[in-house]
């Protein structure tokens, strides 16, 4: 078995897919896994349009058949009628993880006033965490990152921080990260030797 963690990667975006705008989602989710993770990694990238059916499909098939333990979607969370990232995460689901929808409002509510906006939902998926992010380029380091104050401690965590040790949970690869940019939070007793 390899030991490169794959992540997949979804940028939910109608304009973006059509060409008309250049996708700056995708770029945006791997900058910021480069920088936080130490444990090796591959990306699997989507690009696709704001479509229920396609977005289904795209999740299924990154968390079932491509081995992504790991599935992060940008775009497509907010309250316009072409916005049905949730709907389609939800349809896929057979667990929901309220609680990083919750911190993740939280979170965004120290960068941006609309963040109640954001209608974006993680569920499990067999042994797969998918967690929708918001469509701004900016938001996926904020929601993923949190709120820091100047000598960088959190001052709102952000989701990240709980994301390997769920996916530990769900019989996942072990993930590890810089704790300068996120520090992943274990209990003692799930801790193991740094490699
Ligand atoms: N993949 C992307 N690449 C670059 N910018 C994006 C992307 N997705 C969203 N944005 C920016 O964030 C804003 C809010 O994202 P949202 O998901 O609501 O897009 P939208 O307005 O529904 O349009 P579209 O689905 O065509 O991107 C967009 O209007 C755009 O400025
Ligand atoms: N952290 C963060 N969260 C955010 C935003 C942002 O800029 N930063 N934008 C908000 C806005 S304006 C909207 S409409 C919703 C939904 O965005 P989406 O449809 O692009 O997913 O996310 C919200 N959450």
């Amino acid at each position: 078995m390899s030991d490169v963690v794959k992540i997949g990667l979804v940028s939910i975006s109608d304009r973006a897919s059509g060409g008309i705008y250049e996708d700056k989602g995708i770029p945006a989710l791997q900058d910021w896994l480069n920088k936080a993770l130490t444990t090796p990694w591959e990306p699997v990238t989507r690009l696709i349009a704001d479509d229920q059916p396609t977005i289904e499909a795209t999740l299924i098939e990154l968390c079932d058949v491509a081995g992504c333990h790991l599935v992060l979607t940008t775009g497509g969370t907010g309250p316009a009628l072409r916005d049905v990232t949730p709907e389609a995460t939800l349809a896929v689901a057979h667990k929901v993880m309220p609680g990083f929808g919750e911190q993740m409002r939280q979170v965004s509510l120290a960068f941006v006033p609309t963040a109640i906006l954001s209608r974006q939902v993680a569920v499990i998926r067999g042994s797969s965490l998918i967690i929708n992010l918001p469509g701004q380029p900016k938001a996926i380091a904020e929601t993923l990152e949190g709120l820091k104050d100047a000598d960088g401690n959190p001052k709102v965590h952000g989701i990240f921080a709980s994301v390997p040790y769920c996916i530990d949970l769900i019989g996942g690869p072990y993930i590890e990260t810089h704790d300068a940019v996120v520090k992943a939070f274990r209990p003692k007793s799930a801790i193991r030797p740094k490699a």
